[in-house]
Parts: structure tokens; sequence; C-alpha cells
């Protein structure tokens, strides 16, 4: 049976009892996972816990070998309607290298939107949007082979951004980005959090996203260990398991749709 979200309606994601193996190795060992409408859930967890797997099963990237999916209250068989979410994955430099400006790959944030029509004027409207969001509209015409790591993670996380997605899931958006990018981050995922949208977040450090983190997560060897509100982690980056158990997400699925109290 499924958990109804806050406010009745159906989660953006549901994952019931999601069993993943990788290699021959079970990653995945039974998670339940819940993101209601509008909120923030991070992930949290030891290197190697499962938390990428889980963000990746979660958007069917990595197949289950038993359990359930579904995305905004549809099995992920039937889902088709993926300009709806918005992926970030772990730092990748993928698109370093490649002859593309900033203002090109956050365009190409767009095209599950308007596929192979030129980029209209909403379009474009949402590319600029997005690159204000993250502080990197002046270097908009600069080759993306050009940037730190940090600017490009930056880029990518634009690039979510222009596809204006009701769900975004980033895998570590702030590995190796410096404190004031950080906050750039946080505002620009307020913003999006303001307009409706719903995240999912894997973060090895709360940061300056702890004041709009609603539910933590954490994961370990590859089952929830616990969920907590995210100040009863008082430093998950350095104890994720030493911190105040709310209870057992599996146990208590209540918890999992956010209504803590
Ligand atoms: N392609 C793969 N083949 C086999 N095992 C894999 C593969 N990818 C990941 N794993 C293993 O799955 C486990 C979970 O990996 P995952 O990347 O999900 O962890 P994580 O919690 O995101 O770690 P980190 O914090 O280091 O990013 C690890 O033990 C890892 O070695």
């Amino acid at each position: 049976m499924d958990v109804p979200a806050p406010g009745g309606s159906a989660p953006v994601i549901s994952l019931r009892g999601a069993h993943a193996v990788l290699g021959a190795r079970p990653v995945l060992r039974g998670i339940d996972l819940t993101v209601g409408r509008g909120e923030v859930v991070a992930l949290l967890g030891a290197n190697g816990s499962g938390k990428s797997t889980a963000v990746r099963a979660a958007i069917g990237r990595v197949p289950l070998t038993s359990g359930e999916l579904e995305l905004f209250g549809t099995p992920l068989r039937r889902f088709r309607d993926w300009r709806r979410v918005g992926y970030v994955p772990q730092r990748s430099t993928a698109a370093a290298g490649v002859p593309a400006t900033v203002r090109e790959v956050v365009s190409s944030g767009r095209l599950a939107r308007h596929r192979l029509r030129p980029l209209g004027r909403t379009d474009r409207a949402a590319v600029q949007r997005a690159l204000e969001l993250v502080g990197m509209a002046g270097r908009a015409k600069d080759s993306v082979s050009a940037l730190s790591g940090g600017q490009h993670q930056r880029v990518l996380i634009a690039r979510a951004l222009a596809g204006e997605p009701e769900l975004l899931i980033m895998d570590e958006p702030l590995a190796g980005v410096d404190l004031a990018s950080q906050h750039v981050l946080a505002d620009a995922l307020r913003d999006q959090v303001a307009s409706g949208a719903s995240v999912l977040l894997v973060l090895h450090e709360l940061g300056p996203l702890a004041p709009l983190i609603d539910r933590s997560v954490v994961l370990r060897d590859g089952r929830v260990e616990r969920v907590a509100r995210p100040e009863q982690l008082h430093d998950p980056a350095c104890h994720p398991h030493d911190s105040e158990v709310v209870h057992p997400a599996s146990a208590v699925p209540r918890i999992e749709t956010g209504q803590l109290s």
C-alpha cells in the first residue's frame, strides 16, 4: 500500500522495498524512499552506503531486482513525462572538452521540452533565468572547458533548472563548491522550492542547504538507517550515525511522507 503524501496528492517519488544489484553486489537492500510534493529530502550516509544508486534507482536508471517505483503516482513502466524531472548526476566533467558554450550546455536542459524545434522566447528566458540563478550569466558565452570544477557544477545545475522541473534530483551538488557558491546554490534552490518544486539531494554536509531541508534520510549498507530532521543530525558530515534516531523509515512509513511532528 502506498502512503499518501502531504496534501493528499501522490508523492513525486515513491520507492518501496527497493533492491538492486550492481555487478554481483547487492547495493540496495530494501529501501523505502518517498518524496512528497514540495518536499526537500536529503539523502545522507557514508561513502558506499548506496546514496547515488538509490537516486539513480529512483529515476529508473538502475533496475530494481525487486520493489516498486512510482513517479508522480505513475509506475515507472508507464511514466513518460521526463520533462517533469531534472537530474544533476554526481560531479562529472562530462561536458568539459566539448566545444560548447555555457549557454549551449544550459540550453540543452530545454531539450525534453522543445525537442527538435528551435528554442523559442520562453525557452531562452528559462535558460537566462537559470544562468542568473546560479550566478553564471556573466559567463554565458564562455566555453565550458574554460570553467573551474565548481563553475562547471553550477552550469550542470543550471541545465537542470532550465527545464523547469517539478522534481529536481541532485547528487552531491555541493561537492567541490566554495562556500560563497554554496550560498548561491541554496538561494537558487530556495527559489525553486518557493515555486513548488520537490527536491531530492544527496549530500555529505547540509551546509547552507540545511534550512531548506524538510527531512534527512540516512542510508547505511543499502538500507535506510534512520529518518530525521536536519537539526537532529548535528554533524552529518562526520557522524551520520551518531545522531538521534527518530524512527526507522521502513517501520514507520508515515514519517516518510514528511509528517514529522
Ligand atoms: N557499477 C558498479 N558495479 C559494482 N558495484 C558498484 C557499481 N557502482 C557502485 N557500486 C557499489 O555500490 C555501492 C554503493 O555505491 P554508491 O555510489 O551508490 O554509494 P554512495 O553512497 O553514493 O557513495 P559516495 O558517498 O562515495 O558517493 C558501493 O559499494 C559501490 O562500490
